[in-house]
């Protein structure tokens, strides 16, 4: 932490020349940058451009092979209110082989939260349901999560961050895979978190009906950082950094989402 950040006046992520390599050969190339409270701000690139990496290495998931990170102004390895942090990988990688319903994944963001060998509470219960509601799963609450489709299991993950009432997001290719309504209502849950002085940060191909909420662009070209303010105006529906990106779930999911209402709990 510099001698004039506190944990609460800090930055919420901020990185200093960090490098980040895969068997050696980087994959970020020393790239600097701070990102303020209740800011929001997407990575935008091409596929293969580092944003998944340089995200996970700003939740220290992912090591440096030099310069440093901070998280409020702590290093990834010292930082403890990871209830603060609610992350959406790219991927459902949560349950795994094990049969989990869409509740148990969801319910699982509240871990950091509950007290422990407690049961839940009224509120944590509350604040699943509430989750499930936001993103149009209640109505698969009890259904494997490996009956879902790709969009709607990005979906799961995104209740599932939800549910921990965090202050800050990370959300890796939240819109992929998932249908032109349903990245509507996702949008206006992020623009809802956003104006309630969350953080949100976001890794985009394309800006799409993010586009209102995004100030500011970090963009990255082969694990440089190229670009770093307002997002490049639209062309067409692809006309964007990553133009030319694959997405992730080709099975776009159908369902409508339920209007969200999110509550982000206040640090300030
Ligand atoms: N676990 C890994 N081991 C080795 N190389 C990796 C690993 N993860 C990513 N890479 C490589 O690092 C580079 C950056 O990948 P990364 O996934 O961070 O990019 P991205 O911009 O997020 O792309 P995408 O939009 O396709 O997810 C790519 O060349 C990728 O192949």
């Amino acid at each position: 932490m510099s001698p004039t950040s506190s944990a609460e006046t800090a930055p919420a992520f901020s990185a200093h020349d960090a490098v980040v390599s895969y068997d050696r050969r980087p994959v970020v190339h020393g790239v600097s940058f701070e990102i303020a409270r209740g800011e929001t701000v997407a990575f935008l690139g091409a596929n293969g451009s580092g944003k998944s990496t340089l995200t996970r290495a700003l939740l220290g998931l992912v090591p440096l092979s030099s310069g440093h990170v901070e998280i409020c102004g702590v290093p990834p390895r010292r930082f403890r209110d990871w209830a603060r942090i609610g992350y959406v990988p790219q991927r459902l990688s949560a349950g795994g082989g094990v049969p989990a319903t869409v509740r148990e994944i969801v319910a699982s963001g509240r871990i950091n939260r509950r007290r422990r060998f407690r049961p839940a509470s009224a509120h944590d219960r509350a604040a699943v349901t509430g989750a499930l509601a936001s993103v149009g799963l209640l109505d698969r609450a009890d259904d494997s999560v490996h009956d879902l489709s790709g969009g709607q299991q990005q979906r799961v993950l995104i209740a599932r961050a939800l549910a921990g009432e965090p202050d800050i997001f990370v959300m890796d290719e939240p819109m992929a895979g998932v249908d032109a309504a349903s990245q509507r209502a996702l949008a206006h849950t992020i623009e809802e978190l956003s104006r309630q002085g969350a953080t949100v940060v976001l890794v985009l191909h394309e800006l799409g009906p993010l586009e209102p909420l995004i100030g500011r662009a970090l963009t990255l070209d082969q694990g440089a950082l190229v670009g770093d303010g307002a997002p490049p105006r639209p062309e067409g529906a692809c006309a964007r950094p990553g133009h030319d990106h694959v997405h992730p779930h080709a099975d776009a999911d159908r369902t409508p989402l339920a209007v969200p209402v999110i509550e982000v709990s206040r640090r300030d």
